[in-house]
């Protein structure tokens, strides 16, 4: 018996740092939501437990026991044996959460696999502060380290376009560049938004406090919103610590996919570039 489970990029449409916590790590309030655009897990049962990575990103990875997959993997069972293949399509490292997409993929299926609960918040947290939003793969709003989660209004369709600029970013050294460490967060109650230009507008008022020392740090990001937004995006930011961006676009079918084929992909096909559904 073989078990398939999608991990979605993860998108965080706002990020605002509205503190830090005694041991660093930081306080956040962010809408989070996910898209069809991510990573495949395939798990089978086995004698022991082997990872192997296939994929156009595979590349960026290597199959070592600290990969988040095994390291969900043996959270979940210890000492139970699994094949898994993960297929790689999200790049490593920029922003949309592929590993901690990954880690959660894992703990689903490994749950199914061998019937066994899922671990508790507090155990899921330690794989990564995104694994627990990954866990539920639908929009949510983010706040804590990661732990806190709660729904949010239903949001508008959309199609979204995500465009990596092909460089590392730190999410330890964006998080140390923040000067200031206390922001506002979003307003307690979020709205109730009639439909996508209601959305957009909101959006318009909100942050990514982590993109401007992540652009600091690599430019580039600066580059890929301005040409997001110069093809038409009805609104374009950065995901979490960079360096993906992402725009956003109406649910049309053919706008998104028209800007990451034809003007994205021919004027810089040296960049990541992908469009799919926000979920
Ligand atoms: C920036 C975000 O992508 C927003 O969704 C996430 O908060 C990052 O989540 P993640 O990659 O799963 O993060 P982790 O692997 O847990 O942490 C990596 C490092 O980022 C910093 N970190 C992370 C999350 C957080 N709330 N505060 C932090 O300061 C810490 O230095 C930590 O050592
Ligand atoms: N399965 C995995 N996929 C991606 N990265 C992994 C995986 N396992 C371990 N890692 C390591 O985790 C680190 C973060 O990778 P990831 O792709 O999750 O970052 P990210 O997209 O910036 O995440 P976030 O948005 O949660 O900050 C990388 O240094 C990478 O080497």
């Amino acid at each position: 018996m073989a078990i398939e489970a999608f991990a979605p990029a993860k998108i965080n449409l706002t990020l605002h740092v509205t503190g830090q916590r005694d041991d660093g790590y930081h306080l956040l309030d962010s809408l989070v939501v996910f898209a069809g655009i991510g990573d495949t897990i395939r798990v089978v049962p086995s004698d022991a437990l082997t990872l192997e990575i296939d994929g156009p990103e595979a590349g960026g990875l290597s199959a070592e026991p600290d990969n988040l997959v095994l390291r969900a993997a043996r959270l979940l069972a210890p000492g139970r044996g699994a094949a898994i293949t993960l297929t790689k399509r999200l790049p490593v490292a920029s922003g949309i959460g592929g590993g901690s997409a990954d880690a959660a993929a894992t703990l689903g299926a490994m749950s199914k696999l061998w019937d066994l609960p899922m671990p508790g918040a507090k155990q899921v947290l330690t794989l990564g502060a995104d694994v627990p939003v990954c866990l539920s793969t639908s929009p949510a709003r983010m706040r804590g380290i990661g732990e806190r989660l709660d729904p949010v209004p239903p949001l508008p369709e959309m199609d979204i376009v995500l465009v990596n600029p092909r460089v590392a970013v730190s999410t330890p050294a964006v998080f140390r560049a923040l000067e200031i460490k206390e922001n506002p967060p979003m307003e307690p109650d979020l709205p109730c938004w009639r439909d996508l230009p209601a959305f957009i507008s909101w959006l318009g008022g909100q942050r990514n406090d982590l993109a401007a020392p992540a652009t600091a740090q690599q430019p580039v990001i600066g580059d890929v919103l301005d040409a997001l937004r110069d093809a038409g995006a009805l609104f374009a930011s950065m995901s979490g610590s960079g360096a993906t961006c992402f725009g956003l676009f109406p649910p049309d079918g053919h706008s998104a996919k028209s800007v990451a084929k034809a003007v994205l992909f021919l004027e810089h096909p040296e960049w990541w570039c992908t469009h799919g559904r926000v979920l």
